[in-house]
């Protein structure tokens, strides 16, 4: 179908482009520089060596130096071991099995340590990740064969379009205490969907509250299995905890994101770990073991009889190691049978240990965030799916622009809420915000259809204080300042400061140290944040609140809340340029993230040509909320 090549085209644009920027940033980059881009281990330690499945050896490695650079090893990555003497040639392929602090553990494609690691000093690089590529192309090049099949198809061609949903309308209705009246509806509609339902999530509306009953709700209904996916690590660390609280059998796929003992405890091969029959794995690998290491007294340049005899001790020990498999096998299919829930990435619901399973239900949750090609991995493995998520928010991250502009930025989510309204439940009530903070956000994104719970409706830092405000720099002089292509507005930034210190100066009159309001600061630019944290470091009332405060740019803020939130909103020229401030997707997640108070600061004069910011201003205005830089009182 041409639907699903079109994809394929795109993800090979992505793809290529992907790549190119992972060799310019690797082939020309020194080591230091890798090192810092978190693309490189050096020097390592090698911990401990073990076989594992197939033909594999597994070695755990430690970095010995730069232990707090953070890096990007994650677990089911391509790595290359590599040896300083000669990196180009003195190197073995391998996949990251796990990694946690400053260990990791890479499975090799060898049975034996190579002759170079015993000198010299060894090293660890990321490879570039073809692999959710190719995962993300075999379930495109898959759904376009089931397409067109019939009983087979059904859900492909109702997720592109030319067929309907149906519903079961003879259900009895679902109710809960812990859910409101819209959450409950969505419950009903994901239990009466045959094909497809569709939650959308505005921000605070408690779509994972909502989901974990629903999900409960479905097993009580099918007796059966459900996969449960997200495209981060953490979203599906949370989903995983979550379930486990309300008492439900969880699987977590994969390495979580975030290191805690019941998430761990969550895992395969924690849950593998301590299965009855682990102790005979044990005892095998121990015996495997001791005949590798009997073979390796046998050196290579022995004679004939000891080169045998060397064959022979591997090849027992790898008769044993078939043994292992086939008893790792009988566990993971135990350990499997028994959840009720499994929990993966997307592209994790291919992971070796349940790449072949079907559900009759899957869930993706933060559909708003995923790439398509990504979700067609755990569709092509359900008859039911329920898509959680706000098209409202930042769509995925796409590295080409041509790939974005070509249609890879429009998620799936986003094409089956306009395709099919009739499968929509819309959360209206949020749990986050001040009814002024909302109030904006809600006309534009939501058709006014947002409310405020009572306990949020009106809460404030202090009684006097306001919860809205927008503060206009227009005429100030504060020019924005373009340094290639990030743009940074220093005096902006020093202004955002003053006025911060003086709201922490009045908050001091109300809070605690301990119990002080938690206060995100924002830019949409990169330069800016730069800048702005080290503003930080030099405003001297701020000093006491260090920990309370966050500064970072709107993306790493999706999904997060904090009591104050300030937006340096950074552009301010005279040729009206806003560049990127023109998705306001961003800026909608921005302006949702506070709680109690939200300064917008910007210039009135460039961000009103776009019609989004003119409007806002003038909401501000109407609610008392506009106030001018200029008036701000020292
Ligand atoms: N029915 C409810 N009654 C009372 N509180 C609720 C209800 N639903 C959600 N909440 C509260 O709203 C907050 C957000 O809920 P939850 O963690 O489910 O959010 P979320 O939907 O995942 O977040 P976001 O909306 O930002 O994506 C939580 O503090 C939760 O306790």
């Amino acid at each position: 179908m041409d639907y699903f090549k079109k994809l394929q085209e795109l993800l090979k644009i992505e793809q290529e482009e992907d790549r190119a920027s992972y060799q310019q940033l690797t082939a020309t980059a020194s080591l230091n520089v890798r090192r810092a881009n978190g693309l490189t281990w050096y020097p390592i330690a090698i911990k401990d060596t073990e076989l594992g499945r197939g033909d594999y050896l597994t070695v755990e490695v430690e970095r010995t130096t730069h232990q707090d650079l953070s890096h990007q090893f994650r677990p089911g990555v391509s790595a290359v071991l590599f040896s300083n003497h000669d990196a180009k040639k003195d190197r073995v392929e391998g996949t990251i099995s796990w990694q946690g602090g400053n260990r990791m553990k890479i499975a090799l494609r060898t049975d034996e340590l190579p002759e170079w690691s015993r000198d010299g000093k060894l090293g660890i690089d990321l490879l570039f990740d073809d692999n959710s590529y190719d995962e993300m192309q075999n379930a495109l090049k898959l759904a376009a064969t089931l397409s067109e099949k019939n009983e087979e198809g059904r859900l492909i061609k109702i997720l592109t379009g030319q067929q309907k949903p149906t519903f079961n309308t003879e259900l009895p209705a679902f109710t809960s205490p812990k859910l409101n009246a819209s959450q409950q509806v969505a419950v009903n509609k994901i239990l009466a969907a045959n094909d497809l339902a569709i939650v959308h999530g505005p921000p605070g509306t408690g779509k994972t509250t909502t989901l974990i009953q629903a999900i409960k709700a479905l097993i009580k209904q099918e007796h059966k299995q459900i996969l449960v996916v997200a495209p981060s690590n953490a979203a599906v660390d949370l989903l995983s905890e979550r379930l486990f609280e309300e008492g439900v059998n969880v699987l977590r796929i994969g390495n979580p994101a975030r290191v805690s003992e019941r998430l761990l405890s969550l895992t395969l091969e924690n849950k593998m770990a301590e299965h009855s029959s682990n102790k005979e794995i044990k005892r095998l690998k121990k015996q495997a073991n001791e005949f590798r290491d009997m073979a390796h007294k046998y050196k290579r340049n022995f004679g004939k009889s000891e080169r045998e005899q060397r064959k022979a001790l591997f090849d027992e020990a790898r008769n044993i190691m078939k043994q292992v498999d086939k008893t790792e096998e009988y566990i993971i299919e135990d350990v499997l049978n028994k959840a009720q829930v499994i929990t993966a990435t997307l592209v994790g619901a291919n992971n070796y240990a349940i790449r072949h399973l079907k559900y009759h239900t899957v869930v993706i949750d933060e559909a708003g965030q995923a790439l398509e090609p990504a979700c067609w991995i755990p569709i092509l493995k359900a008859q039911k799916v329920i898509l959680a998520g706000d098209h409202c928010q930042l769509p995925p991250t796409i590295k080409s622009n041509e790939a974005a502009r070509k249609g890879l930025n429009n998620t799936l989510l986003e094409k089956c809420v306009t395709l099919h309204p009739e499968a929509v439940v819309l959360l209206e009530e949020q749990y986050r915000m001040h009814e002024l903070i909302m109030g904006y956000s809600s006309n534009i994104f939501y058709q006014d259809q947002l409310k405020a719970h009572a306990s949020v409706a009106q809460h404030l830092l202090f009684t006097e204080d306001t919860p809205l405000s927008f503060v206009d720099t227009a005429g100030c002089g504060f020019d924005e300042k373009q340094d290639g292509t990030s743009t940074t507005n220093p005096e902006e930034a020093a202004f955002l400061f003053r006025h911060l210190t003086q709201l922490a100066t009045a908050l001091g009159a109300h809070y605690q140290a301990a119990n002080f309001p938690t206060i995100a600061v924002i830019s949409p630019y990169k330069q800016q944040v730069q800048l702005l944290q080290e503003l930080l470091q030099h405003a001297p009332v701020l000093q006491n609140h260090r920990n309370k405060i966050s500064v970072n740019t709107i993306d790493s803020f999706q999904g997060q809340e904090r009591d104050i939130v300030y937006i340096s909103m950074t552009r301010s020229n005279t040729d009206n340029k806003i560049g990127f401030l023109s998705d306001i997707r961003r800026m909608n997640v921005a302006m949702t993230r506070a709680r109690k108070k939200l300064v917008v600061i910007g210039d009135s004069g460039t961000l009103s040509q776009l019609p989004f910011y003119a409007d806002f201003i003038t909401y501000a205005t109407d609610r008392n909320s506009y106030q001018s830089a200029w008036e701000f009182a020292e």
